[in-house]
């Protein structure tokens, strides 16, 4: 279904400036209308999104071994993990793999079950739950994935997260973080934010349609430095932590306990 959340939304008939949506828009939510559109949506809108997925499978075939446990941190409609799946059986580790996607959108989770039921295979290793990745009491894992999904969690509650998910990391297990990131360097910034806001266009949504959701992620969506991500994932304990992909505003990092 495709991403048209933000078509009809008053840009502000008597604002000169085209690109600045009325002030009204309210902030973004993941509920029933975008759990509606969202595959289209973040494939559309995040550079390397579909490249995430295959890193993910790529992950899970190296961390996921027998009897492995992974955590899929803001599941939405469970790409990541039917991804961390597909990784899973290609070692033939299918019968003894225990996923769980975690996400505190209950419209979002609806979706994923129906998803995720389509793949009888998937679905045996599969648990879906509703919750606060913040709160989640976390069993001793091998990977975890949080695909786009710390950008949402109040930057104060980061650090005590990532300290969960390190301890319930055995050693040697992988966290895999992608994130959308800021630049400190505000000139910096604005180019990058210029020349994703270009890509959405190319990838048919108006300039309208890309103001109205700036604003509606504006208080929602809190990036970070990638600098800020590096050193908040060594503070919480990780022995290897390197940014293994950076597209325009978009990173992704591999920490290793
Ligand atoms: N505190 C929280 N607890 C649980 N879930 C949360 C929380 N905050 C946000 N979410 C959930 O995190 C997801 C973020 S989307 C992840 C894409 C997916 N990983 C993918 O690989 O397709 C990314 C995006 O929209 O840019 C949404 O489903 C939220 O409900
Ligand atoms: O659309 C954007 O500008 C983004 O940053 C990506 C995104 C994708 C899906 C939900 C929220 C943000």
């Amino acid at each position: 279904m495709r991403d048209e959340i933000y078509r009809s939304v008053d840009a502000g008939s008597n604002n000169q400036d085209d690109a600045a949506p009325a002030a009204s828009v309210a902030p973004f939510r993941f509920n029933e209308t975008v759990a509606h559109v969202f595959h289209d949506m973040i494939n559309r809108s995040v550079p390397g999104y579909s490249l995430m997925l295959e890193l993910i499978t790529l992950l899970a075939g190296r961390h996921a071994g027998q009897g492995a446990r992974c955590y899929d941190l803001g599941c939405s409609l469970g790409a990541s993990a039917l991804a961390i799946a597909q990784g899973m059986k290609r070692h033939g580790n299918d019968k003894t793999a225990r996923i769980v996607g975690l996400d505190n959108s209950a419209a979002m989770l609806t979706r994923c079950r129906q998803n995720v039921l389509r793949d009888a295979e998937a679905a045996a290793m599969i648990e879906l739950l509703e919750a606060d990745i913040c709160e989640h009491r976390y069993e001793p894992s091998e990977f975890i994935v949080s695909n786009f999904t710390l950008q949402f969690v109040p930057p104060e509650k980061r650090p005590a997260l990532l300290g969960r998910l390190y301890d319930s990391l055995q050693p040697g297990g992988a966290f895999f973080l992608a994130e959308k990131i800021r630049y400190d360097d505000s000139e910096v910034d604005r180019l990058m934010i210029e020349i994703h806001e270009r890509f959405k266009r190319s990838r048919g949504y108006s300039e309208l349609e890309i103001a109205a959701k700036r604003a509606a992620l504006e208080a929602v969506l809190l990036p970070e430095s990638s600098e800020t991500h590096i050193s908040r994932l060594k503070d919480a304990g990780f022995s290897q932590v390197t940014e293994c992909f950076r597209c325009l505003n978009f990173s992704a990092f591999l920490a290793i306990r």
